[in-house]
């Protein structure tokens, strides 16, 4: 076997459509070209700087016949089925490039015309009818589409909606699919046109009939021989829908939901192809569309398979072109691992189950081999120990290569794994480090969590206590703060006391003083009354009774140095009462001194507050007693003191103006001793007339516009009146002047 060979890829032919009559109405004209040996493309692309050349199994250029594609690029692979190999005929362009004209025809009837598919199902039978008459061939058929992300049996419509399985007999199947016997090539083409009729069609503006989803026809050749052994072909003929853009299809509402879900299949398809060409074996996603898991086994799997891809030679479809060539291009690096499905007869099972114990016996050589060296590391015997258990002519055995190829495999597999096995070790061992630390780290927190247990204990006892302790304090700060308002509120009403003693106090100082003040004034009255009284009952009296007024003015004022002398004993008193007050003021400074310091003392305690504040309540009551019983002597007194300083105050009054009305009467004496001596002497000297106009010169014998009554008596008495009477209204005068000023002062 050539492992070089590349006949396991996917075979990929291009086949170039001619202009439809459109494109050869456009002035381009096609932009690719196809190399003689018809291999390669070469497109003139507009938007490259360079051609760009695709290269192909084949390509096939108009006017290629039908039958030319149907013999390089289908008929080895219905051959292949023939032989029991899986095959994979598949056409993929964009819509109008010529999908359903390579894979059906434009007449399946007509032997130049027919395509792909009626010309393998006449192969097919051509070959049954060639082969030995001991192979009993049965060939199934089967037609469905995928529209939409659904499987439609296209046998029987109704059957829609299939579901894809998988299983170890039968690989991915539809299930339910109908499958029917055909013993004849006209019955197959009898149910390909029903099919066909079946088939979901829609219109889009490239193309009226242009087919909008996947189909797959499959065909199943079972062989049996005599000796009961079977190979079992199964062939797949796809005819995928158009890869155009959805864009260009200008589609609205259902139709371009429907080439979007179009896009998707192709798209998994893509991607399945993309990641197989770029070799990788781990995630191929074939689960992502229906499509792409139908062609699981086609690509990359157990199948021949042939890819044709078309295309428009036309400037006009010169973006899908090109993206149909590169979508080819990839699809050519996809290896396939095509195998037979035979089933053995009893005596070939029989020698296959004896060499698959002996390829078993020395696979466990080899597998104890590998280990042992695994295990010391020295690997590098491996591949010639493995190939020392066959002989040299083993070797070249092609079923031995495929034993040596695994060995490799298993070798490159094994060191790999060593490696891998290595690198966990040794991740192993950090891991266990990392665990010992992490061992030690979680001790040391499960000590730190059980200490920080404890202390949280200690601490919650010790909350609780706190707070038992705040409740309690709490409690007392409450009864302090009502007690503190308590005081506060005692406070201003001591305050508010004080103030009013204050003003009472004042109030007192200014009585007293205008009590002072109106005694003296009331005396002055007085003894301005009793002066004026007593010059009445002076001038009342005669002369005579001069001597009399002198006593009683004597007595007068030795009764007004008795009263002086009491004055200024109850001057002295009220001094003392004075000075009591403001004892006092200075007590309830103090008090306020004391209030003071209780204030600036609100931090002390409650008791000292309270015992500062019962002191100062006592003191408040007894200055308050004391003030009532001061204020209650001073009331008292001031009544007394002012009832005798009005007294005293009307004798000094009395005295004084006795003692003007004395001094005025002295010199009224004086003046009537001068005038009755000059009188005397002129009447001495002139006669009576005379007399009188001098005694009118004086003002004696007329009456004075200031005289106002009358007085009765005698000339004298009438002389005496004028005189009293002028006396009198002087000294009113003057009483009234001199209170005026006192007033004024
Ligand atoms: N190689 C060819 N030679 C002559 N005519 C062709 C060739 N290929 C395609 N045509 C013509 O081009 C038109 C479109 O071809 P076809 O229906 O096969 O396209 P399609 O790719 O299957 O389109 P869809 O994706 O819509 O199914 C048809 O009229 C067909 O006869």
């Amino acid at each position: 076997m050539d492992l070089c060979d590349d006949s396991n890829n996917v075979q990929v032919f291009c086949r170039v459509r001619p202009l439809n009559d459109m494109e050869k109405h456009l002035p381009s004209k096609p932009f690719i070209d196809i190399s003689a040996d018809s291999r390669t493309i070469t497109a003139h692309s507009s938007n490259a700087n360079e051609p760009i050349k695709y290269n192909f199994d084949y390509v096939f250029i108009p006017p290629t016949p039908q039958s030319t594609v149907y013999e390089k690029a289908a008929r080895p692979i219905v051959e292949s089925v023939m032989q029991g190999f899986n095959g994979t005929v598949f056409a993929y362009g964009q819509t109008s490039s010529g999908k359903t004209y390579t894979m059906t025809g434009p007449n399946s009837e007509d032997p130049n015309y027919m395509g792909i598919i009626p010309r393998m199902v006449t192969t097919i039978f051509v070959l049954i009818e060639n082969a030995d008459e001991n192979i009993e061939f049965t060939v199934k058929i089967s037609y469905c589409e995928i529209y939409c992300e659904k499987i439609r049996d296209l046998m029987i419509s109704s059957k829609e909606n299939l579901k894809i399985r998988e299983d170890r007999a039968r690989g991915v199947y539809i299930d339910g699919l109908t499958e029917v016997c055909a013993s004849t090539g006209e019955e197959i083409y009898e149910i390909m046109k029903l099919g066909n009729t079946n088939r979901a069609t829609a219109s889009t503006k490239m193309n009226n009939s242009s087919s909008r989803s996947h189909s797959i026809f499959s065909i199943t050749v079972t062989q049996s021989t005599m000796d009961f052994s079977t190979k079992v072909g199964k062939l797949h003929l796809i005819d995928l829908a158009g890869s155009e853009k959805v864009g260009k299809t200008t589609l609205e509402g259902i139709r371009l939901e429907e080439a979007k879900k179009i896009n998707k299949s192709l798209a998994a398809l893509g991607a399945v192809i993309t990641a197989l060409s770029e070799g990788k074996k781990s995630h191929i996603p074939y689960r992502d569309s229906k499509l792409t898991r139908i062609l699981e086994n086609s690509l990359g799997g157990n199948s021949k398979t042939s890819l044709i891809v078309t295309c428009s030679p036309s400037h006009y479809n010169e973006e899908e072109t090109l993206s149909t060539l590169r979508f080819g291009v990839r699809a050519k690096l996809i290896k396939n691992k095509p195998k037979i499905n035979k089933e053995f007869t009893v005596s070939e099972l029989k020698l296959l189950l004896a060499d698959a114990k002996e390829e078993i016996k020395q696979k466990d050589m080899l597998i104890k081999l590998f280990e042992e060296q695994m295990e010391t590391g020295d690997c590098n015997l491996a591949l010639t120990a493995d190939t020392s258990i066959f002989g040299d002519e083993d070797l070249f055995k092609p079923e031995y290569m495929e034993v040596i190829q695994e060995l490799e495999l298993t070798k490159q597999k094994m060191l790999e794994e060593m490696e891998i096995k290595r690198d966990l070790q040794e991740r192993f061992e950090q891991i266990e480090t990392e665990n010992a630390e992490l061992s030690a780290e979680y001790n040391n927190l499960v000590k730190y969590a059980q200490e920080i247990c404890d202390e949280k204990n200690i601490l919650e006892n010790l909350l609780r206590d706190k707070e038992e302790i705040i409740d309690k304090l709490t409690a007392i700060k409450d009864s302090y703060e009502s007690k503190f308002e308590n005081f506060q509120n005692e406070k201003l009403r001591l305050e508010k006391k004080i103030v009013e003693k204050d003003v009472e106090i004042e109030y007192l100082k200014r009585r007293a003083r205008a009590s002072a003040i109106d005694s003296e004034e009331d005396k002055k009255l007085q003894i301005s009354e009793e002066r004026e009284k007593n010059i009445l009952r002076i001038h009342g009296d005669s002369l005579s009774k001069l001597s009399m007024i002198k006593d009683g003015i004597n007595e007068e004022i030795y009764d007004e140095n008795i009263w002086k002398n009491e004055k200024l004993k109850l001057v002295n008193q009220l001094q003392i009462r004075i000075k009591s007050i403001i004892d006092l003021e200075i007590e309830l400074e103090d008090a306020r001194e004391v209030i003071k310091k209780l204030e600036n003392s609100k931090g002390s305690t409650w008791r000292e507050e309270r015992k500062q504040n019962s002191i100062l309540e006592r003191q408040l009551e007894q200055l308050t007693i004391m003030y009532h019983q001061l204020a209650k002597q001073q009331s008292e007194s001031s009544l007394d003191s002012s009832i005798k300083e009005k007294k005293i105050h009307r004798l000094t009054e009395k005295s004084k103006k006795l003692e003007e009305e004395l001094k005025s009467l002295k010199s009224s004496i004086k003046e009537y001793e001068f005038t009755s001596k000059a009188l005397k002497d002129e009447l001495k000297k002139k006669p009576q007339s005379s007399i009188l106009s001098t005694m009118g010169t004086l003002g004696l014998l007329l009456p004075s516009p200031k005289i106002k009554k009358s007085i009765k008596g005698g000339g004298n008495s009438k002389f005496l009146a004028v005189f009293a009477d002028q006396a009198r209204t002087s000294s009113a005068a003057f009483n009234r002047l001199s209170l005026n000023n006192e007033l004024q002062i």
